[in-house]
């Protein structure tokens, strides 16, 4: 399609087929990134024309039927033969077959795979390799190689995820992604080679300024480890945005449908009102958009972040890795986690017709809701996050400068709310520090008495696991209240989209605390009237949102083709659109169906059976 700007290609896929998983999403999401950011120069100049012209077509191989989460775990190995100078790729048991990854089965020839990397003998952890696994010439399947599809899934109909299983394949020395390296300090006569390794290399390596394994198999390190996870942490910081926009899809679609539908006299003889005048579904629906609007600010913000770390890293600057870790880690799982629910419930607020395909929920919902499990399962991803708030709360304690979101942990604990009738943004903001402040604290008390009581620290932290995810849910929830308050107090905006969004804003936040009241309640730092405020401010924001519902949706902005929703159309023609979706329904094209002649026919007229009996023989 000869576009070249990713963002802008996503977004003519999204239009073309929306929501329907591309077979090749992981050749666009993964692949190239891989080969973008692992691959030394030399091995970019060699692989990334072939792929951006779609001659290798790609995905990341990691995950096996045995390990998804714990990556230090996967099976597959990778092992150097330096007398022909090759790694020799094998799959020793069932449980290192390659399962999982998307666009495998039937559509890549190259995958980059996560293996476990041995040389002289040792293991080095897991490493990256290019492997092809299809004839550039025929796309058959290249010796040494199975790999097939895993059959029907949830969703993701479109999306050939496969399994892939290796028999001591060889593959040369440079098709190891060596781009991160241990740079110690080089005297400046070294300069020439800054990027390269503590032990001098044959000059034709000069342009291999990362870390590798040398052709005896020498392995040298990279600075940090969690490198070679990168790829990872590019798509957790993008899955934000993406179920950002299912869960305003979703929105759309609902409320939209929402002001077409009337049902049930409002009074006896009185009409029918739009459903979206009911309060019991303004009060499902209303927090979802303001919800949806919080994740879309979070996603860029945390794509954001992504880019700048990403480039300090490039540099050799590891510094920011931990935090943008802990920030992609933990918004990925709170947003997959809160878009997935939202989907479904703004599904089950369209009633009958939610529940049809001609809605265009269904195909959102499965494609989101994978995100609760792909790029790190959402449990382990939150529990990576609360392994860096413990190391903040620790660093507080003493008393050492926090930096960015996380500055708020180790806070005074004894104060109250400043909530009053008007439910200040900001009294909003110190409520959710506040939480995050004391839930934190809380699991590092649980986790100290447990090792204070004689438990190990792997006793003590899947003791305190709980108390542990709850502290990173909420830092999280935090985060998202705090961005989208921040986004509305610097924003230049017109007096009166100021107003809307200060109110979707402020929804959020009221209605977050009263959906997790007792975390809020505790300890006493709300006052049963200040909860008071807080729900008949909940109650007042719905119906000052309520005329602006629909133009809040409009403003996402969604085509008709993107939604692909009969409920969600912007001319809302509902019946009309539900009915011609009935009508072409494949099923409908004859007026009876084959099937009745051969199982019904024989036990409604069996003595004309014979007749059924041609029939089925036609
Ligand atoms: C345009 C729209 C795009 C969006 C849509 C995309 C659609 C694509 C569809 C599907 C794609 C799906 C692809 C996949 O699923 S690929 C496979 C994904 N698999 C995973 O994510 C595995 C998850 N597991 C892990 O990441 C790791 O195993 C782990 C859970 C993080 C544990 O790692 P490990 O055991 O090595 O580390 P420790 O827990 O011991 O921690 C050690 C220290 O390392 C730090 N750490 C860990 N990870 C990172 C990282 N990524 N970056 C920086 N630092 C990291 C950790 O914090 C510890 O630090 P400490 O200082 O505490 O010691
Ligand atoms: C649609 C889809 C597309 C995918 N695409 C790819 C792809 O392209 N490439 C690829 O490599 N992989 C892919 N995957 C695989 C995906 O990355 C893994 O499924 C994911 O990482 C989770 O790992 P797992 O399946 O082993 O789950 P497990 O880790 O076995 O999780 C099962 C349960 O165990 C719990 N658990 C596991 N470890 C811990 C822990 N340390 N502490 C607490 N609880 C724990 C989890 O919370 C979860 O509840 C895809 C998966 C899906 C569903």
């Amino acid at each position: 399609m000869g576009i070249t700007d990713m963002q802008e290609a996503f977004y003519y896929r999204e239009c073309a087929a929306a929501h329907e998983n591309s077979p090749l999403g992981l050749h666009y999401a993964m692949f190239l990134p891989t080969i973008n950011k692992q691959a030394t120069p030399e091995q970019k100049k060699k692989w990334l024309p072939l792929a951006e012209n779609y001659k290798m077509i790609g995905t990341y191989a990691q995950t096996e039927l045995g390990h998804g989460t714990f990556i230090r775990g996967l099976e597959t190995t990778a092992t150097y033969d330096p007398k022909t100078k090759e790694f020799i790729l094998d799959s020793p048991t069932l449980t290192s077959k390659k399962y999982w990854p998307g666009c495998l089965g039937k559509t890549s020839n190259h995958c980059v795979v996560m293996a476990q990397l041995y040389t002289q003998g040792k293991s080095h952890g897991p490493h990256m390799f290019m492997v092809q696994i299809r004839s550039m010439e025929d796309h058959s399947v290249l010796p040494g190689i199975e790999v097939g599809v895993i059959g029907n899934k949830f969703g993701y109909g479109t999306n050939d995820n496969g399994f892939l299983s290796f028999d001591k394949l060889r593959i040369p020395r440079e098709n190891m992604l060596m781009r991160y390296s241990q740079v110690g300090r080089i005297p400046r006569e070294n300069m020439l080679m800054r990027y390269s390794q503590v032990s001098r290399i044959p000059r034709e390596n000069m342009l291999m300024r990362y870390s590798q394994v040398h052709e005896d198999g020498t392995y040298v390190k990279p600075q940090n480890a969690k490198l070679a996870y990168g790829s990872m942490v590019l798509i957790r910081s993008s899955i934000v945005s993406d179920a950002a926009r299912g869960l305003a899809q979703a929105c759309v679609i609902s409320i939209r449908y929402s002001a077409v539908r009337r049902q049930t006299e409002a009074y006896p003889g009185g009409e029918e009102p739009q459903i979206l005048d009911y309060q019991t579904q303004q009060y499902r629906l209303f927090p979802l958009l303001a919800s949806a609007y919080s994740l879309q600010l979070a996603g860029k913000y945390v794509f954001n972040t992504y880019l700048e770390v990403n480039d300090q890293i490039e540099k050799g600057n590891l510094e920011s890795m931990p935090e943008l870790h802990a920030l992609s880690a933990g918004l990925k799982a709170f947003s997959t986690y809160e878009a997935s629910a939202g989907i479904e419930v703004c599904r089950i607020c369209c009633g009958g017709h939610g529940y049809s395909q001609a809605s265009g929920l269904p195909k959102i919902y499965v494609d989101v809701v994978p995100g609760c499990t792909y790029e790190g399962e959402n449990t382990v991803m939150m529990l990576q996050t609360a392994r860096y708030l413990m190391k903040c709360y620790s660093r507080a304690k003493q008393g050492q400068k926090l930096p960015g979101f996380v500055q708020y942990i180790g806070q005074n604990l004894n104060k109250k709310s400043c909530m009053s009738e008007e439910v200040a943004l900001g009294c909003l903001v110190m409520a959710y520090e506040h939480r995050a402040a004391r839930l934190v604290e809380a699991a590092a008390m649980r986790m100290q008495s447990l090792i204070q009581g004689g438990k190990k620290q792997h006793e003590a932290w899947n003791g305190s696991s709980v108390q542990l995810f709850w502290a990173a849910k909420a830092h999280c929830h935090l985060f998202c209240v705090k961005n989208f308050v921040d986004a509305i107090q610097a924003k230049s905006l017109s007096s009166k989209t100021v107003t809307v969004m200060k109110s979707v804003c402020q929804l959020y936040g009221v209605h977050g605390i009263l959906e997790n009241l007792g975390e809020f309640m505790q300890d006493g730092f709300f006052s049963g009237e200040q909860v008071g405020y807080l729900q008949r401010k909940m109650l007042a924001l719905f119906e000052n949102i309520r005329p602006n519902a629909v133009a809040l949706v409009d403003a996402f902005d969604y085509p008709d083709m993107v939604l692909g929703s009969c409920l969600g159309r912007y001319d809302g023609q509902v019946y009309q659109a539900l009915y011609d979706y009935a009508k072409s329904a494949p099923m409908n094209q004859t007026e009876i169906h084959s099937t009745y002649y051969k199982h019904l026919k024989p036990l409604i007229n069996p003595e004309t059976t014979s007749d059924a009996m041609q029939f089925a023989k036609l």
